[in-house]
Formats: structure tokens, sequence, C-alpha cells
């Protein structure tokens, strides 16, 4: 797939001859006609009716930009500096599980893209390579580790070493997946990727969970993986625990209440993601960026928000880092680039999204990020 940005954007936009898909729909619809159609539906799906999936995209519509004008936007800024580190771009890929569902290479390809254009990846607890291939195959970029909580403590407690030693320079926490969401997608086509096996590459490596295992059978693998996942004890007391555990910075993913992030802020998190998990968990909830807005007032700049759940241009991140996000995560546009192309696809995906974000900085009137106090948006 040949470049279709390379020197100055605008003139370079001017002169694609690419024709590779160019929307989120494009490549959505690009991926569906790739894949199997239980497989494809078990990325784009939400939980329920779906209500939060759509709110997911009409939150951002309701809100409109009113940019700066003259404000010498020659040249963008967009790194970002989160706990020490520098990044290049105010976003990171979500760390989304079972890849090998979309692409052979899976994570791996996608590891790849993220170096190429110096994106931050977030490796899965069940991603379909190891976090240790994973961390080989990105390099020298930047990545994170996305842990969800085992039954066995010990398990996660030896997850969170793998990962320092691999090093990962951050933890996410997802806490909104105690529990699998009611995926009706799924019910029907009758299909659990997690019991097919493709998530248990992490498990697979695990001493202390293959230790555990009284059968190491095939089945006696993916049966301990899915008593581990289900974990409805978790609660602030674990949290706790975690932190104490590793020397990395704890984000917690998933928090949409006001009140859970002050609990976040006073257990020592190191920052929160905004998500409600693209609409796959609970159906009803809030769209992140409608809970956004009350989380930095409760937050107030004690530590970093990080938002995603229906990012797909760069507009969007436009719209999240005005109301208080200091950087956003992109979650199912990159594995449509991975289902349709592996890495080139999602090279592709990652270079329209970083120019995008580029102009939309621009002609909002924002030289660099730490001016974004300065646009306003108004609702609709
Ligand atoms: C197929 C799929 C698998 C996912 N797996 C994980 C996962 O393993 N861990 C996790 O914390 N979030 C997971 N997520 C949620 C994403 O990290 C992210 O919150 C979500 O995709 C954001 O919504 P969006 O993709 O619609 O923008 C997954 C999402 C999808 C679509
Ligand atoms: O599909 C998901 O959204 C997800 O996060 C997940 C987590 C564990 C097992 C299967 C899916």
């Amino acid at each position: 797939m040949s470049s279709r940005l390379e020197g100055d954007a605008f003139l370079k936009n001017i002169a694609s001859q690419n024709d590779s898909p160019l929307t989120h729909e494009e490549w959505e619809q690009s991926a569906e006609q790739k894949m199997k159609a239980h497989e494809f539906g078990h990325i784009r799906s939400g939980a329920g009716a779906e209500e939060t999936l759509r709110r997911n995209r009409s939150a951002f519509s309701k809100w409109a930009i009113l940019p700066r004008m003259l404000n010498d936007v020659s040249s963008i800024d967009t790194s970002i500096t989160l706990f020490g580190h520098k990044y290049a771009h105010p976003f990171l890929l979500a760390p989304i599980g079972m890849q090998r569902l979309a692409h052979e290479d899976g994570d791996l390809a996608s590891v790849r893209a993220a170096a190429k254009w110096d994106v931050p990846f977030i490796a899965s607890t069940v991603s379909s390579y190891s976090l240790e291939d994973i961390a080989e195959a990105a390099g020298t970029n930047p990545r994170w580790f996305q842990l969800y909580w085992s039954n066995n403590e010990a398990v996660s407690y030896n997850m969170l070493k793998r990962a320092e030693q691999a090093g990962y320079e951050a933890i996410v926490v997802t806490v909104d997946t105690v529990m699998l969401g009611w995926r009706e997608e799924d019910l029907r086509n009758n299909f659990s990727p997690l019991r097919e096996g493709i998530g248990k590459a992490n498990y697979l490596n695990d001493r202390v969970f293959m230790e555990s295992l009284t059968d190491t059978s095939d089945e006696g693998i993916i049966q301990g993986i899915l008593e581990n996942i289900h974990h409805p004890s978790f609660d602030w007391k674990k949290i706790e625990d975690i932190k104490r555990a590793t020397t990395l910075p704890v984000l917690l993913k998933g928090i949409l209440h006001p009140d859970d992030a002050i609990l976040a802020v006073e257990a020592g998190i190191d920052g929160i993601i905004v998500s409600n998990h693209g609409g796959r968990q609970l159906d009803g909830v809030a769209a992140s960026l409608d809970a956004l807005p009350l989380i930095a007032e409760a937050v107030n700049g004690r530590i970093p928000l990080l938002l995603d759940s229906g990012i797909r241009r760069g507009t969007d991140l436009v719209k999240a880092l005005a109301l208080g996000a200091d950087a956003v995560l992109l979650g199912r546009p990159y594995i449509y680039g991975l289902a349709v192309a592996g890495q080139a696809g999602v090279e592709q995906v990652l270079e329209n999204f970083i120019e995008e974000t580029r102009v939309s900085l621009a002609l909002a009137g924002i030289p660099d990020i730490s001016k974004f106090a300065s646009i306003k948006l108004i609702r609709e």
C-alpha cells in the first residue's frame, strides 16, 4: 500500500493516488467483506441493544468547535508527556484482545505499524501473541500492558512482573470487564473467541498459571483462562494492592462516574481512561465523551485523563482534548486496517489519523497541545 501522505500535507492530500479505503466506514465495509460474519460481528458489535455503541458516535456530533485564528500554525507540535515519557502523538492504540481474528499476524502486525509512526501500543492480557513477543516486535517503540485481573492473584502479579521485565512503561487495569457484557451478536452466533483459544498466548507463557493447572490439555488451559478472567469480586482493595505491587504507573480503564474518578485519585492511581469499552460492556451507559467533563471537573488536573470509545477521526480527538482529555485511544479503526491489509493496513489507518489530526489542530488554531485551553466547544 503506497503512502497517501508524504511531504506537505496539503499538497499531498490533493495529489493522493491511493485507492485504499479512506473513512472509518469504508475500512469497516472492506473488513466485513474479508472476514467471516461471526468474526467481524464480534469486533463490530456492542452489548445489548447497542444503545451505547450508537451514543459513542452521536456524542461527538453534539459538540461544535469554536476554533482560534491567526495563531501561526506553520509548525504543529502534537507531542505529549505522560508519566515523564514524551510521546510523539496525543493518541495510543487501545488494548484489543484476540487480534488473530482479524489477521494471522495479529498484535505483531499492529505493534510494528504503531512503531512505524511512533504511536504507543497497549497490549491486551488476551492478546494472540505473548507480551514478550509483542515487546520484541515493538523494538524501542513505547508499549503499555493492559491487565485483566485473574482470580488466581499470583497469575496477575506474575503478569505484572513479566510486563516490567519486557520494558512496558505503564499498566492499564481494565475495571469494566469483571464479566463479559450481554453480547447478543456472539450469543446468536454461539461464538466465543476466548473459548477457541485465540487469546491464550499470555497464559501459555505464564509459569505461575501453567503450574496452577491440574489439566494441561488444550481444554484444561482454556478452562483455566475462563475461570481466571471472570473476576466479579474485584474491588478497590485489590487496586491498592496492584498499585503497591508495581513500580510502573497504573491507569484504570473503564471509569465513567466522577466519584470513581475521585476514589482512583485517592487510591494513588496515576491516570484514568474514561471508557465504556466501545459499548461492549454495560449497554445504556453514557458515551465516554459525555462523561468526560464531569470527570475532568472532579479530577481537576491531579492526574492525566485519557478517553476512548468512538474516536474515528482527527476532529474527534480535537473535541476530546477540548473537553479535558490529555490523550485518546484508537480502537476498532486500527483493527479494521489490520483485517483489510495486515501491518500495511494499520499503517495506512494510522497515517490518515495522524495527518487528519495535524490538519485539524492547525485549523483549530492549536500549534501545540498545551494551548488547548484556548479553544471552546459549544453544545448544539
Ligand atoms: C474486538 C475488541 C476486543 C477488545 N479487547 C479488549 C481487551 O482485551 N482489553 C481491554 O481493556 N479492552 C478491550 N477492548 C476495548 C478497547 O480497548 C476500547 O475500549 C474500545 O475498542 C473503544 O471503542 P471504539 O473501538 O469503538 O473506539 C476491545 C474492543 C474490541 C472492539
Ligand atoms: O471483547 C472484548 O471487548 C473483550 O474485552 C474481551 C475480554 C475478555 C475475553 C473476551 C473479550
